[in-house]
């Protein structure tokens, strides 16, 4: 690995090892659901890897797996039996749900004590206000990796590319909150290169491969590459692998630190969420944050 290169894979194993840390000093072990409906393939993968970091540091995990036909309201009936079960202090709904359901709708079901993934109103609400609770897992991962780089990012120009609940838009306040100094570029930005080459650090959560080019980089940046793109490749035994939205071959040599995909910001959503798990297990006992846990 480079010396440039954040290694997300080491970092996520260091913050798992501190999140079982915690968990051994509790009185309770918390618990995590996961709930899927339907089978998509990376969905699955996704969910069964949660599952097996969740027991991996001690944590108890429910599953809830829910063939694709199943009715809007029985979903929201499996949300609502989660929401009162007191031994249950996380609930993750995995997206995308299949067409005939309005996430939304099930999302706002999510008691927002338990809401590890942070996307209720309330949360959204939370982290708009500054208040405490529960935060987005994958922006809190860019954070975190982003700090790894650089230490203390107050006065740092980031730029997100991006501005969709789930990454772009929570990103852009918990970078905020770290007191950098924050754009938000979209679809619709004009001149998105030369937008990117003001950043410090480059957020890029977009869903395109390759798209962001070394020459929109500003030398010595911190790139951080949210996107998890499956493209075709004939070398590989499984004929396709997972690339980002940033041309890592011409970004490395011109970033200051850039994160690889896979093995950078991925392992850290999954890290993060057991972090959720843990902070709102605490929460939801009046337990203070533990330590070691803080960003
Ligand atoms: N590593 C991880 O843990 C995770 C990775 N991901 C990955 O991150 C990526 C983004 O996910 P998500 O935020 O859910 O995706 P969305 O599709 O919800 O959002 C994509 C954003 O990119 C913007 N965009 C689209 N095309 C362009 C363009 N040509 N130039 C500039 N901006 C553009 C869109 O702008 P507009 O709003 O104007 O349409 C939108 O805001 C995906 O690859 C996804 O797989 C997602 C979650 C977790
Ligand atoms: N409610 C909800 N919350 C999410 O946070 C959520 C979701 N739904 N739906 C899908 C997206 C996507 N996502 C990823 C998490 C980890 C990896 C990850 O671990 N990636 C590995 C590679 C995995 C592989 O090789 O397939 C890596 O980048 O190294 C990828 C993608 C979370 N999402």
């Amino acid at each position: 690995m480079n010396s440039n290169h954040i290694d997300g894979k080491a970092v996520a194993a260091r913050l798992r090892e501190d999140v079982a840390l915690t968990i051994a000093s509790l009185s309770v072990t918390p618990t995590l659901a996961v709930v899927l409906v339907g089978d998509d393939p990376a969905s699955q993968v996704y969910v069964g890897n949660k599952v097996k970091f969740s027991q991996a540091v001690g944590m108890n995990s429910v599953e809830r797996r829910l063939p694709a036909e199943t009715t809007e309201a029985d979903v929201v009936e499996t949300v609502r039996a989660l929401n009162a079960d007191p031994d249950v202090d996380g609930i993750l709904v995995q997206l995308p749900l299949p067409a005939h359901i309005d996430s939304d709708r099930v999302i706002a079901e999510i008691d927002p004590d338990k809401d590890v993934d942070g996307l209720t109103e309330i949360s959204a609400g939370r982290l708009s206000l500054g208040k405490p609770g529960l935060r987005p897992c994958t922006p809190t991962g860019c954070v975190i990796l982003a700090k790894e780089a650089l230490g203390d990012l107050s006065g740092k120009h980031c730029v997100i590319i991006g501005r969709s609940i789930l990454v772009g838009k929570p990103a852009a306040l918990l970078f905020l909150q770290q007191n950098c100094t924050v754009t938000v570029a979209h679809s619709r930005t004009d001149n998105l290169p030369v937008v990117c080459r003001g950043a410090d650090i480059l957020v890029s959560a977009v869903g395109r491969p390759n798209m962001v080019k070394g020459d929109w980089i500003k030398a010595g940046a911190c790139v951080i590459d949210v996107g998890i793109n499956r493209v075709a490749d004939a070398s590989r035994k499984s004929g396709s692998r997972l690339v980002g939205d940033v041309d890592f071959a011409e970004a490395e040599p011109v970033a200051g630190a850039i994160t690889p995909v896979p093995g950078g910001v991925g392992p850290m959503t999954i890290a993060c969420l057991l972090r959720n798990t843990v902070l709102a297990a605490c929460a939801r006992r009046d337990l203070p944050v533990p330590d070691g846990l803080s960003i």
